[in-house]
């Protein structure tokens, strides 16, 4: 029985649930339910906090979550990431009103407001700078225009929240996150982890690439691989036309208009391009 976390509400929860979903699990049906049970694929799903995820993890009460990278480090959880995947995005950054610092090391003897202080007193012990550290559950970017910090340190994505309050980024990320399946440290995976880090994969290499089938020259095989080479290398078919082969290979999503030009220009025909529905590598 695979027992896994997922974020019940935020930014991670409804990317988190659309995963799991491609990934052939049963999702929950309203956002009432804490619990999913889902018999057919041996799985119960628990709906948690997205900071308490890796404090549940670390326990080794479940087999596995979904969280961010921001908040594995933060909680200090004896978890560790399993498989990154791909969505929620965002850099952990200073912030202060425009011009006011230039860098971390401005920050000494000041105040920091940040709902991840874990997180932020790590990286002040990594770089020496000692600062007095404020913590808030949320909304910290009005911290500063009610004198209750100096600088702040919070997720940032588009930018456009520090944007609506007049606040700059400044200094180096302190940390780029993004979603990540955690476990806990140390332990080997669960049977029930390791099919669903496999399928998970399958829906990521599923999301990125797409298939490419064309008609080429014999000759002009070599040219026609080294432009798509494909994962394992691809399938090359004879094909019911004297000095043509038929090809097939995976290709990133991305790019694959030139990848078809660069095809075209070399001779190739009949290019298609298909998505994948899913995969198992
Ligand atoms: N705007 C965003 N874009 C991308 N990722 C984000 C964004 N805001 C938060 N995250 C990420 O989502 C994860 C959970 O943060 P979120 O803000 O959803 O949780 P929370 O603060 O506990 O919940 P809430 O804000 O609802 O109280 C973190 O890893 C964080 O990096
Ligand atoms: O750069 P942006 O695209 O504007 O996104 C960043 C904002 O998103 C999150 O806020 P959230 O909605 O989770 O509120 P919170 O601060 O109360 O957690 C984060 O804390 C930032 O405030
Ligand atoms: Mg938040």
């Amino acid at each position: 029985m695979l027992r896994l976390a997922v974020p019940n509400k935020g930014a991670l929860a409804e990317s988190a649930q659309t995963l799991l979903k491609e990934a052939g699990y049963r999702i929950r049906k309203d956002t009432k339910e804490l619990v999913v049970v889902d018999p057919d694929n041996s799985c119960e799903l628990f709906f948690l906090r997205p900071r308490d995820i890796a404090v549940y993890v670390g326990e080794g009460t479940l087999d596995g979550g979904i969280t961010g990278r921001d908040m594995l480090f933060d909680s200090g959880a004896p978890a560790e990431e399993v498989l990154p995947l791909g969505f929620g995005g965002s850099t952990f950054r200073f912030a202060a009103k425009q011009g006011e610092f230039t860098a971390v090391h401005d920050l000494s003897g000041r105040r920091i407001a940040t709902s991840y202080t874990g997180l932020l007193e790590k990286h002040l012990a990594d770089v020496g700078v000692e600062a007095r550290v404020i913590k808030l559950d949320g909304a910290v970017e009005t911290a500063i225009r009610l004198g209750v910090a100096d600088a702040i340190a919070d997720v940032v994505e588009t930018g456009t929240t520090l944007r609506n309050v007049g606040l700059d980024v400044f200094g180096e990320p302190i940390m780029r996150s993004e979603a990540v399946l955690i476990k806990q440290s140390g332990t080997p995976r669960s049977a029930g982890l390791d099919q669903l880090v496999r399928r998970l994969e399958g829906v990521l290499v599923a999301r990125d690439f797409v298939m490419i089938d064309y008609d080429i020259r014999a000759e002009q095989i070599d040219k026609a691989i080294s432009i798509t080479p494909g994962i394992e290398g691809p399938t090359v078919s004879p094909l019911h036309r004297e000095g043509w082969v038929a090809v097939r290979a995976m290709v990133r999503r991305k790019g694959h208009q030139q990848v078809m030009d660069r095809l075209w220009e070399i001779g190739a025909r009949a290019i298609f391009i298909t998505d994948i529905y899913a995969c198992r590598l």
